[in-house]
């Protein structure tokens, strides 16, 4: 990938996901823990977005928040999503040492502390940050079971489903170690507004539940089989390591 200097093709410098190289994260001492605080009580619904299933939480006030880390204002959280491949060989947007995992978590959450709404917040470098984990095939997992459970309800797009109570802390794995850089919406309009902090650590799921997300369906009644982006360039990006 050249430099880029065309005027007429855009320059995106700061496209996700990426291919992340352990080797080559610099660990920097500055980072602090993940503050992590998600209140079970602002959960609301889940719905069939169309391309993957959203579970949205009532993001009117700072109840769930992300702050800490590489972070330098509080983030609230507004809806957490998947991304899946055909197969359990792949599926994951973010790869690690050029491995890729079957599946990946994303939870979005966006700056309170400067902007005034979500979609303000997607057009700062700043706006959002999206908490990444990677899903690895092996036990059964029951906090995503009870996530599962309620995917017939939500088969076609833009159906939708109350989801109240659902505590999303435990979702996340033990370790909250974490790479961190910047980068983008891995849909459109790719708005270059994230800080992604990707934990170290992947969270379990069987192959009998991942086959639960690929009998979603799209506006065309057709299965969504896989919605993941493909590797984009890094460019002049460097990752940054929580731990050495
Ligand atoms: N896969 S991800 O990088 O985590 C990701 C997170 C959120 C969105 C989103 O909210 N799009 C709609 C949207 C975008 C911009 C402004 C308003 C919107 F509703 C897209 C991708
Ligand atoms: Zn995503």
């Amino acid at each position: 990938m050249g430099v880029c200097t065309s005027s007429t093709a855009q320059c995106l410098p700061r496209q996700s996901p990426i291919d992340i190289q352990t080797r080559r994260a610099k660990y920097d001492s500055s980072l602090k823990p993940l503050f992590i605080q998600y209140d079970p009580n602002t959960s609301k619904r889940i719905i069939n977005v169309g391309h993957c299933f959203n579970v949205e939480f009532d993001d009117s006030s700072d109840r769930s928040v992300l702050s800490e880390g590489p972070l330098t204002s509080h983030y609230r959280l507004r809806q957490f999503h998947f991304h899946w491949g055909t197969s359990d060989r792949d599926g994951s947007e973010h790869v690690i040492d050029g491995q890729t995992y079957p599946a990946e978590l994303h939870i979005v959450h966006w700056n309170s502390q400067r902007y005034s709404s979500f979609e303000e917040a997607t057009k700062h470098s700043d706006g959002l940050a999206v908490i990444g984990v990677l899903l690895k095939i092996g036990e059964p997992n029951p906090v995503l079971q009870n996530i599962i459970d309620n995917l017939d309800k939500v088969k076609t797009k833009n159906k939708e489903s109350p989801f109240e109570k659902f505590n999303l802390s435990n979702l996340l794995p033990k370790e909250r170690t974490y790479w961190t850089y910047l980068g983008s919406l891995t849909t459109s309009p790719y708005s270059e507004c994230v800080t992604w902090v990707l934990l170290q650590e992947a969270i379990t799921i069987s192959s009998e539940q991942l086959q639960h997300f690929r009998g979603l369906q799209n506006e065309d009644e057709e299965f969504i089989l896989e919605n993941h982006r493909p590797l984009q360039p890094i460019e002049k990006r460097l990752v940054k390591s929580s731990c050495k």
